[in-house]
């Protein structure tokens, strides 16, 4: 099994793994996976409390995120995360209408234009969905390796964001019991799948 401190060979190798079972879904059950976390959100007082929400436009075999994000621009203040302009590695969430114009970033993710009227400072987010390939028993988090939602939550371990609640979503599929941590990884607090609410806050 993985150890602390794994070599970034064996993340790589672990990140491969979980993609390959997120990736043998079909898009039927990635859907019916995304309705049931859907309904598991919406049943929490945090979410029912909330007013601005970040989410991730899902691409691949994520989660689907597509008709969530459809509802919480018509009933909360929705934000997607673009890759910051200015900070390398680092994510800036903006403000998402109907008037939004979209470009693909260099990952081929569409992302809401620059504009600075529509940035919403972290600090204003009572909710943050993060998008991941694996999460363990812990909250640990495994991402596509860019490091981007470690740098971005860096502020939010470290207590800044006292408000704020990330919540990872998954498919069960995603889950282990232990990750390769390190240093810089941010846990999250909860993570939702169709079978479960996991809430790591102590
Ligand atoms: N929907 C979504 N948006 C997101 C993220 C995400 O994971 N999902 N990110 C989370 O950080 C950031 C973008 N980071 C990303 C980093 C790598 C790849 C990627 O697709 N990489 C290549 C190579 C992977 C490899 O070989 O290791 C690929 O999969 O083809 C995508 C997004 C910001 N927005
Ligand atoms: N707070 C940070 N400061 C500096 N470098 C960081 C920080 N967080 C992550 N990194 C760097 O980013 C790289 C990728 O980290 P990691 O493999 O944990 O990404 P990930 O969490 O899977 O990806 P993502 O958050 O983009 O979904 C690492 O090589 C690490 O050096």
């Amino acid at each position: 099994m993985m150890h602390e401190h794994s070599s970034a060979t064996e993340r790589q190798q672990l990140r491969r793994l979980l993609l390959s079972y997120r990736g043998q879904l079909t898009e039927a059950e990635r859907e019916r996976a995304a309705h049931k976390v859907s309904e598991h959100l919406h049943a929490l007082t945090e979410f029912q409390q909330a007013q601005t929400i970040g989410s991730y436009h899902s691409v691949r075999a994520e989660l689907p995120t597509a008709e969530l994000n459809q509802h919480l621009q018509r009933e909360k203040q929705l934000a997607l995360p673009r890759l910051h302009p200015v900070v390398s590695n680092h994510l800036l969430f903006l403000q998402v209408t109907e008037k939004t114009i979209w470009h693909a970033n260099s990952f081929g993710i569409p992302e809401p234009r620059l504009a600075s009227p529509d940035i919403i400072p972290l600090d204003h987010l009572d909710i943050l969905l993060v998008p991941l390939v694996g999460f363990d028993q812990q909250g640990n988090r495994m991402g596509m390796g860019g490091g981007f939602y470690d740098r971005t939550l860096a502020a939010h371990r470290a207590g800044r964001y006292p408000k704020l609640l990330t919540i990872g979503l998954a498919f069960d599929c995603q889950q282990l019991e232990q990750l390769p941590t390190e240093p810089w990884d941010v846990p999250l607090n909860m993570v939702i799948t169709p079978a479960k609410i996991w809430d790591f806050r102590s």
